[in-house]
């Protein structure tokens, strides 16, 4: 990998985010970080499939900042087939090496569309040091009926660190079970904290999900939001991050230019009781 490191951002920056970092010394459950980049017409691609740069370098420079907060990163396969991700973190901590500071990947995945291989840029990341191996989580069903050739390739994969999870009621007709499911294993495998990008189903999902809390109230496992907006419009074609309902539960909202962005960072007052 030869990307570059990230400038630092100023300490005006770092004040405006420090309130919405997951919490030290860490809870007892997973602190989820809702993130993405959007246009003025909430769209977050030009199209499906379709990579689109809507970050300026600043607020790209602010995302990494939150990655180097976070233990794990998030998406959706759909993110990884259309972006070829690093997710990775490129600001530098100070006593911290690059794969250190990096979150660890996490790609929802439940047939194993992602058929990453070494020439990725998940994957590069992790090989040059400069980035965490990636976790895919499949569904233990498909894991079962797994065929020898995705099997030869799980093991080619997985030969480097990366790991493929079979994940017990990970399925793509009842997501919100996905959820629950997700972040018990995520909690079971030490991640404190999860930094989740997108793409539009997994924010359109998360937005209205609802898990159960440990004292079995239901509550959104979204903790804060994050959301940079970039002063372009990508019409009706871009994929859009709509929720099916809405909602409007957010709370001390702060808003903050970062180059020609706006970035809104904001609580979510369901992260402890849905009704
Ligand atoms: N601007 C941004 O911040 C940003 C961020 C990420 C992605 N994107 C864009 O978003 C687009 C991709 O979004 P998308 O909505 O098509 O796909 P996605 O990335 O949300 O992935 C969806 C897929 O992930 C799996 N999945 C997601 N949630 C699941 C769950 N709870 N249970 C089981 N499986 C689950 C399913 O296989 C599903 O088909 C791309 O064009 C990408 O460039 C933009
Ligand atoms: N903050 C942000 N601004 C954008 O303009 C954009 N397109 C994304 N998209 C998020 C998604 O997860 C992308 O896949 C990663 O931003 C790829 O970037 P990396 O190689 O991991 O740095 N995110």
């Amino acid at each position: 990998m030869t990307s570059q490191p990230l400038h630092l951002l100023s300490d005006s920056l770092t004040a405006f985010l420090g309130p919405y970092l997951p919490p030290s010394p860490p809870s007892d459950r997973v602190f989820v970080t809702l993130t993405y980049a959007a246009s003025l017409d909430s769209r977050i691609a030009l199209g499906r499939g379709l990579r689109t740069q809507l970050s300026g370098p600043e607020s790209k420079c602010m995302t990494h900042y939150l990655r180097a907060h976070h233990d794990a990163i998030l998406v959706g396969v759909n993110t990884v087939l259309a972006d070829n991700p690093g997710l990775n973190c490129r600001y530098r901590v100070a006593g911290k090496s690059p794969s250190e500071a990096s979150p660890r990947p996490i790609i929802i995945d439940p047939t194993f569309r992602c058929k990453l291989s070494a020439g990725s840029k998940v994957m590069l990341a992790a090989s040059s040091k400069e980035g965490k191996e990636p976790w895919i989580l499949v569904s233990a069903e498909w894991h079962a009926a797994v065929s020898p050739s995705d099997l030869a390739h799980i093991q080619s994969i997985e030969s480097t660190g990366a790991r493929v999870i079979p994940v017990k009621g990970l399925q793509s007709d009842n997501r919100n079970e996905s959820w629950a499911a997700i972040l018990k294993l995520l909690k079971e495998r030490s991640i404190r904290s999860l930094m989740v990008e997108g793409g539009a189903q997994v924010i359109n999902d998360l937005l209205l999900a609802a898990v159960q809390d440990g004292d079995g109230t239901k509550v959104s496992p979204v903790d804060v939001i994050i959301i940079t907006i970039a002063p372009v419009y990508l019409g009706k074609n871009g994929v859009e991050v709509s929720p099916a309902s809405a909602l409007d539960y957010l709370y001390d909202i702060k808003w903050e230019p970062f180059g020609r962005d706006v970035v809104m960072a904001s609580f979510n007052r369901k992260a402890r009781a849905v009704s």
